[in-house]
């Protein structure tokens, strides 16, 4: 799996947190930065590494804010992107299985590494059920264009 990772200055301590575990885990991803904690746009970030998961460039994104609320409606403004905030291993499970997630969200202000890691695992490790779920995926895609 082809993943990319983006943060501003709230989320860039989670998201260096998060790349020692992905090397750890010997999961292999792509840091669109910010790679320095110093202030910055979080609707920047967002479109880069949303519009690099929509292209097909990578297959999953996650993505790191103060709260992770503002990256993910900023990242949820490009055509195929469907980006959840997760701060809990529930949401983490069935953004994927029933939302086909592609972008996963974070805030670094809000939640500790260990919950983070966990609930990267989560997202990286589950699937989608398809069926009806792809329905209704589907009717998003549409409202999308
Ligand atoms: O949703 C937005 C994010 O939480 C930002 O990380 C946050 O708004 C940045 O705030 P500040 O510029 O005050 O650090």
């Amino acid at each position: 799996m082809k993943l990319v990772l983006g943060a501003d200055h709230g989320g860039f301590d989670l998201k260096e947190n998060i790349k020692e575990y992905l090397n750890e885990q010997g999961i292999e991803f792509t840091d669109y930065g910010t790679l320095t904690g110093e202030r910055c746009d979080y609707p920047e970030v967002a479109k880069k590494v949303a519009e690099a998961v929509a292209d097909g460039t990578f297959d999953r994104g996650i993505l790191f804010c103060g709260t992770g609320i503002g990256i993910g409606i900023a990242a949820n403004k490009v055509h195929g992107i469907r980006a959840a905030l997760c701060h809990d291993l529930f949401s983490a499970e069935y953004c994927r299985r029933h939302n086909d997630a592609n972008i996963l969200t974070m805030g670094g202000r809000v939640i500790g590494p260990g919950v983070a890691r966990e609930i990267v695992r989560v997202f990286l490790t589950t699937g989608f059920d398809g069926g009806r779920h792809a329905d209704r995926v589907a009717m998003i895609t549409e409202m999308d264009k």
